[in-house]
């Protein structure tokens, strides 16, 4: 997936980084803020932390915003990707009660980025439901559908008109197959094979509901583009046999169909493959009827079509093979029936699911493509993990080999229009963490100012935004990062500023 040959990003390419709320704001019970799910959970259940940091404190971005835009500035970046906290605008999780302080927060730190010309990209919600909507089921109660669209009309009411890129939902799967079904997440239900199915009907249809209301309120009157990001992890078989290439098919439709289908497929609905398997699956189990829950005609048209496109978050790629490894029953895992692995040569991370195996992102693409029929798409995550260090080699060559692959991909047809890092600082690791570092600037824990300091991937990284193509071999002299450049906006408007003084002159002098 690299011929040797420099390919350049298409002048409308654009680079972006990405958090989220819980994982780098902190100021978890301030100004109003409520309980969400993952406060609860850390709370609940301090021993899970890897490392014993959770979300209180964080990067403490609520305080340190202005300091993470300069981050931003420092990088060049086109927009920042990040998210709303449900439980900081509507404490109660309802629209009776909206939290001023909260909208106040996200109201300057809008206006910070935009002072400067980064984009704001907003995730409506990434995770941290407020804990008061959990009581009453959460994400497996059919109500969150409209408890949501009524959060997301907040947030739309409030900053439509500043924002022009939103992500409705991050990584459905995530909530649902780790938080309901699993344990290991917030919520942590453990209702395997049954809530995880029935959160993501619910989550699917939540953003739909979002959607639905800004393409009526808001499309006309900002024209701004709204999508919904989805884990899309690639998968190889483990060897090409007739067996591990349909049980590695299966194990697409599972991951990535289940979420893309609904939305993308020519027909809707999840796919027929995955309610097949479940239905069969549910019946041998002495369930009446399949626990995957049915879309209606009606949530089927909702669905369809609701996207502008595609959030890509992808890490890494996995290998699948049939397996008789008994899964606990009912689960997805069971319904699924596989198992997963790496290849021994790809270099390892600092987190146990992720090794680099780069080619996947063109495999991914290309495979989009043929099945979505070219879809719009956006990389709303990709990054590495490391330990806490400076020099941070692995993840540029990660980077590195990505780019080179991404771009061979949009040579091949990927219509991309935008790469985000994951991530702009080391955060919260959900469960691991600071574990795991994902960040471009290193962030001291330990210090009261949660200091922030450039990685050799951060002057990579900018490297890459400036010359819009991938130097292999070039290295800074050293880690100092400043803002030497005008961003490619201000770039834009000085050389409309200068078009319209030489009109002007012409004008005045026509003779000259
Ligand atoms: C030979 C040993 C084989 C081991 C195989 C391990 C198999 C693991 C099983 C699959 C687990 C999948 C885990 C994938 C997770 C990612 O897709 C997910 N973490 C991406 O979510 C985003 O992650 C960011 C960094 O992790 C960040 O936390 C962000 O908030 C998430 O949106």
């Amino acid at each position: 997936y690299s011929d040797g040959r420099i390919r350049r990003f298409p002048d409308d390419f654009l680079f972006g980084v990405s958090t989220s709320a819980y994982q780098v704001e902190g100021a978890w019970d301030l100004d109003g803020k409520s309980e969400s799910v993952w406060d609860r959970f850390l709370h609940k259940n301090p021993d899970m932390i890897a490392d014993g940091r959770n979300g209180d404190i964080a990067c403490d971005s609520y305080h340190n915003y202005k300091r993470d835009v300069e981050m931003l500035r420092e990088l060049g970046v086109d927009y920042y990707r990040f998210s709303i906290s449900w439980p900081r605008i509507m404490p109660d999780g309802f629209s009776n009660n909206i939290n001023k302080k909260g909208l106040e927060y996200y109201d300057k730190f809008i206006d910070e980025l935009l002072k400067y010309n980064i984009k704001p990209m907003v995730t409506i919600y990434h995770f941290d439901l407020p804990q008061k909507l959990q009581d009453l089921g959460g994400w497996a109660n059919p109500l969150c559908v409209h408890w949501f669209e009524d959060y997301a009309k907040v947030v739309f009411k409030a900053f439509a008109h500043k924002v022009p890129y939103w992500i409705t939902i991050n990584q459905p799967n995530f909530i649902c197959v780790d938080g309901y079904g699993g344990k290991a997440n917030a919520p942590g239900i453990g209702s395997s094979g049954i809530g995880d199915y029935m959160c993501i009907k619910n989550v699917m249809l939540a953003h739909a509901k979002a959607y639905r209301f800004y393409e009526t309120e808001y499309k006309d009157k900002f024209n701004g583009s709204v999508g919904i990001s989805l884990a899309m992890n690639w998968a190889d078989p483990v060897i090409n046999n007739t067996e591990n290439y349909q049980a590695t098919e299966l194990y697409r439709d599972f991951t990535i169909g289940l979420y893309v289908n609904p939305i993308w497929s020519k027909h809707g609905d999840f796919p027929s493959t995955v309610k097949d398997r479940v239905l069969q699956r549910s019946r041998d189990q002495g369930y009446m009827q399949s626990r995957l829950p049915v879309l209606s005609p009606e949530e089927i048209k909702l669905l369809k079509g609701s996207a502008d496109f595609m959030g890509v978050n992808h890490y890494t790629t996995f290998l699948v093979k049939t397996t008789d490894k008994v899964h606990s029953i009912p689960s997805i895992e069971n319904d699924i029936g596989v198992e997963v692995s790496f290849r021994p040569e790809w270099k390892k991370s600092q987190s146990s699911w992720l090794r680099s195996a780069p080619y996947g992102i063109y495999k991914l693409c290309l495979y989009l493509n043929k099945e979505y029929d070219y879809p719009a798409m956006i990389v709303t995550e990709h990054g590495w993990s490391t330990k806490k260090v400076l020099k941070d080699g692995s993840r540029v060559r990660n980077m590195r080999e990505f780019f080179k692959a991404l771009l061979l991909a949009v040579e091949d047809g990927a219509r991309v229009k935008g790469y985000t890092a994951w991530s702009l600082m080391d955060n919260v690791e959900w469960g691991a963490g600071t574990s795991e570092r994902f960040g471009l600037y290193e962030v001291d824990f330990e210090s009261k100012e949660k200091t922030r300091t450039a990685r050799l991937s951060a002057l990579v990284y900018k490297r890459i935004i400036e010359r819009r193509f991938v130097e292999e071999g070039w290295k800074p002299d050293n880690l100092n990062i400043s803002i030497i450049k005008t961003s490619r906006a201000q770039r834009n408007n000085i050389e409309l500023y200068f078009v319209l003084i030489i009109c002007l002159l012409k004008k005045i002098f026509p003779h000259q």
